[in-house]
């Protein structure tokens, strides 16, 4: 088996869950904040910076590697780890999600899907079966299935006929998949904001069964409260003894919220994405650098962080990189952000072993500024 998932403890509180993913390149904790890095790079942090802050799995793309530099590159380098120079745990996801948002989508049929690239509008085409041979040739440890993420919002009948096929897809992955005891492929259910097609396509999915389970298409521009009752109508019909990944997730609430519903593992661009924009997450909420206010302000980011940017550097001088558009702006942010998450979900783990997971969501709630349901 390319991964082993040993569940160590189920909070007494919530369903909350304490586990340890054993996969090729490394032994993950769970419930785990993944940095995201789409195209081979974690935006502004070298693999050092990476390990320094204690992150154990980071993200990359099919889509976008397909586009650029081309998978056959990466596979003659020796494969992801290699090219990029990370020697633990790599998660691609398949590019069946970017497809819809990213190039203008050409047309989708039973086969796959047609599409022009977001970078030179050149015509391709991506079938479950392509997406597989990418994601094989790419060589991370855990690879997800070719999905479509229906929008958001979508007509019930639409959605349907989207996660069947999405689950038609599904089965043509496992049937492709080259490698399944060096990479683990994960199923991803869809079925949009309907309950009861979550539960079919959870069922549909979970009958071809796969190491792990994704939750797609949440997210999406949903009401949180409307992705919080979604996913407590999806867990239950997804196996105790496997991981659940809630994809594109998110903001600490949504880590939260998802860790007390049972989610095992999250990714989201938002920590780095916010960085690059000079807003920081912090224990006593967001902290918008270029606001004046911090012109001559010389305490850290964060008074309750101990991370490298928090260490050395004062909100003066972040804001100042900022203003300047320095490079170092989005290195000291990124860093601090992804710290941050990676914190917050060590703090989760230790909460979640000693049964007090629900005290700690209030207490951070309370410092973070989160009204406290
Ligand atoms: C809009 C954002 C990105 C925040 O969330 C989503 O789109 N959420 C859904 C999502 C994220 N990544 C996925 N990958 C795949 N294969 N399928 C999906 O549905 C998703």
């Amino acid at each position: 088996m390319a991964i082993q998932f040993e569940l160590i403890k189920t909070c007494k509180q919530s369903g909350a869950r304490l586990g340890r993913l054993h996969t090729p390149h490394g032994v993950i904790d769970t419930p785990i904040f993944m940095p995201v890095g789409t195209q081979a790079t974690v935006k502004a942090m070298t693999p050092e910076e990476l390990e320094d802050m204690e992150a154990q799995i980071i993200l990359s793309n099919t889509y976008h590697l397909f586009l650029r530099p081309g998978h056959e590159l990466v596979e003659k380098a020796g494969g992801l780890h290699k090219f990029m120079n990370w020697k633990h745990p790599i998660l691609t996801d398949s590019g069946g999600f970017q497809v819809f948002s990213l190039g203008d989508l050409r047309k989708i049929t039973e086969e796959g899907v047609e599409f022009r690239s977001h970078l030179d509008g050149a015509k391709h085409f991506l079938s479950p079966e392509r997406a597989i041979e990418i994601e094989n040739a790419l060589g991370a440890d855990i690879i997800m299935a070719f999905d479509e993420c229906a929008p958001y919002p979508a007509d019930k009948e639409y959605v349907k006929k989207s996660l069947e096929r999405t689950t038609r897809w599904a089965a043509r992955c496992k049937a492709a998949h080259k490698k399944p005891e060096q990479q683990a492929l994960f199923g991803i259910v869809q079925g949009g904001m309907y309950p009861d097609l979550r539960k079919q396509s959870a069922e549909e999915i979970t009958e071809i069964g796969f190491p792990g389970y994704a939750i797609g298409g949440l997210s999406v521009g949903e009401p949180k409260p409307m992705m919080y009752e979604v996913l407590e109508q999806t867990i239950p019909y997804l196996p105790e003894d496997k991981p659940r990944y809630l994809m594109g997730v998110g903001s600490p609430d949504d880590l939260l919220e998802g860790v007390l519903r049972g989610v095992d593992m999250f990714d989201c661009v938002l920590p780095t994405r916010i960085a690059r924009n000079g807003t920081a997450m912090t224990s006593v909420g967001k902290v918008v650098i270029k606001n004046a206010k911090h012109f001559d302000d010389f305490t850290p980011l964060d008074p309750n962080c101990d991370c490298y940017t928090c260490r050395n550097y004062t909100k003066a001088y972040l804001r100042h990189l900022y203003k300047a558009d320095e490079i170092l702006s989005s290195r000291l942010m990124s860093y601090h952000n992804l710290y941050f998450l990676i914190e917050l979900m060590k703090n989760v783990r230790k909460a979640i072993m000693e049964d007090r997971l629900l005290d700690f969501k209030d207490e951070f709630f309370e410092k973070y500024g989160y009204t406290v349901k």
